[in-house]
């Protein structure tokens, strides 16, 4: 008798551990990402690669990996946000698009896009609590979710113009759909970056927060009203405004890699990207 009473309460410690440890794993298992579940099931996905959360492959493929799972694991919403009160991301990783082989900038793009059909597409309801500067890719992140929450004081735009290539048509969309079609050509064909009272005035975001804690209040607050609507008859309505975008990036989407690889590499471009980076650096020298 003692010795099943032993070996039972040992196999309980066993399975509470290999439980706790399984939670561990969800939130635990990734380099730059951490992943939590609140209460109603809400994924809070936290960017933190510091310090800026520049967009490699490898934070792109882990949000592609987390957006799959919470997909499949019915996830009642998701909030992307970042670690850092400055930056929400600084775009894409220019140490992978600069004098790289083109092997690595098409898997640095194609990446972006696997994240851009994910998260533009997935089918539950997804906000932004961007938390500093969304330049770029960064921005491009922001727009694929359903809603924005900018804290004051940061910029948010597409200036990917300013590193002298041009904008992919989908890219031009997500703007286009969010801003409409005149703001759009206005702050893509300049390279914009939108202050957060303006981005708020153009309806690139959608409420602006003092600070990261009443952003996440707000992004509760969006979040919650879902509560009461059939998620089915969300995802389809979801789904209907947003297919036109998801069917032409999964049939060009290839299309629009390759070209975005060749625009990248191509000598003026990575001219143009070697100053940029000169002059962050400079910047920074500058300030120090
Ligand atoms: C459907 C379409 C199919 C095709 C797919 C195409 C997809 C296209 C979608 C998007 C395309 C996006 C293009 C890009 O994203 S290119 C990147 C553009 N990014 C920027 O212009 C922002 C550059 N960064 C900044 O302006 C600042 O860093 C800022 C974010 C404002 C933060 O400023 P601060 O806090 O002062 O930090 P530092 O500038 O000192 O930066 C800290 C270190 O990080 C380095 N850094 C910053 N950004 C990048 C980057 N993008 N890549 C690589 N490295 C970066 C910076 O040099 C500092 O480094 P160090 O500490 O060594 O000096």
């Amino acid at each position: 008798m003692y010795r099943y009473v032993c070996k039972t309460m040992l196999r309980r410690l066993f399975l509470s551990k290999k439980v706790s440890y399984q939670a561990r794993l969800f939130s635990g298992n990734f380099r730059y990402l951490e992943v939590l579940n609140n209460e109603n099931n809400v994924a809070i996905v936290t960017m933190k690669r510091a310090p800026v959360n520049t967009l490699n492959s490898e934070l792109l493929s882990e949000i592609s990996s987390v957006l799959t799972n919470l997909d499949e694991t019915k996830c009642s919403g998701m909030v992307l946000t970042s670690f850092s009160d400055k930056v929400f991301s600084s775009g894409l990783d220019f140490n992978e698009m600069y004098e790289s082989r083109p092997a690595t900038i098409r898997t640095l793009v194609s990446t972006i896009l696997e994240v851009i059909i994910k998260l533009y597409g997935s089918p539950f309801p997804t906000v932004a609590v961007i938390t500093g500067h969304a330049p770029s890719g960064g921005c491009v992140l922001s727009l694929c979710c359903e809603y924005r929450i900018m804290v004051q004081n940061f910029q948010i735009g597409l200036n990917v113009v300013k590193l002298g290539y041009s904008t992919p048509l989908s890219i031009v969309q997500l703007m286009v759909n969010t801003i409409g079609h005149r703001n759009a050509e206005l702050a893509l064909t300049s390279g914009r970056l939108f202050t957060t009272n303006e981005a708020l005035r153009v309806g690139l975001i959608d409420e602006i927060a003092k600070d990261r804690a009443s952003a996440f209040d707000k992004a509760n607050d969006f979040l919650n009203q879902f509560k009461v609507i059939p998620p089915i008859a969300r995802h389809f309505t979801k789904q209907s405004m947003r297919r036109a975008l998801l069917q032409d990036v999964s049939i060009n989407g290839k299309i629009y890699v390759e070209d975005f690889v060749s625009l990248i590499s191509r000598p003026k471009v990575q001219e143009l990207i070697a100053a940029y980076m000169a002059n962050m650096k400079n910047k920074k020298k500058n300030s120090n």
